[in-house]
């Protein structure tokens, strides 16, 4: 087999699921990876990877409680995003949050905000993202 075939045969999978949390005042909220983590250091939508044997729904509903405290109450899927990154291949499953319960709290000690459009333009996000500003972008725009 080629190099390159067995790279892309080896290299790693993962199923996550993303959460667009939209709050009332038009914000978004995002959270920084920290250092040690693939793609560390950079900002992110809360989420996680998807568990064996979970549905994404679930799987984004517990990552948002175990990482901020948050209760999915509603979701619905905006798109989902295969990206290629040079050690890991992520399907990202992104879902649209606007009803959800609870007060946003750090619970692995991570940095968040909440984020208007202008902040969201001016903060580093993982190369898998852009297709998911985009699309924030319009919907915020669409909004007035
Ligand atoms: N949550 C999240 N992950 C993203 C985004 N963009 C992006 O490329 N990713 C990638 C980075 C990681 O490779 C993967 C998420 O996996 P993760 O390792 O953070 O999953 P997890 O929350 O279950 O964390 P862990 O307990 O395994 O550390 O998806 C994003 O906006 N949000
Ligand atoms: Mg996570």
């Amino acid at each position: 087999m080629e190099n390159a075939a067995a790279a892309k045969e080896t290299k790693k999978h993962v199923h996550v699921a993303v959460a667009v949390v939209l709050n009332r005042a038009e914000q978004v909220l995002v959270s920084k990876r920290a250092a040690h983590q693939h793609q560390g250091g950079l900002w992110e939508f809360p989420g996680g990877k998807v568990e064996a044997g979970e549905t994404v729904l679930a799987a984004l509903d517990r990552e948002l409680h175990e990482e901020l405290n948050l209760r999915v109450q509603r979701a619905d899927a905006i798109m989902e995003i295969k990206h290629n990154y040079s050690d890991k291949q992520v399907l990202l499953d992104v879902w649209l949050v606007q009803e959800f319960s609870g007060e946003v709290q750090a619970n692995e000690g991570q940095q968040w905000l909440w984020a208007d459009l202008n902040t969201l333009q001016s903060l580093q996000f993982p190369a898998a993202n852009v297709p998911i500003l985009e699309s924030i972008e319009k919907l915020l725009a669409g909004a007035h």
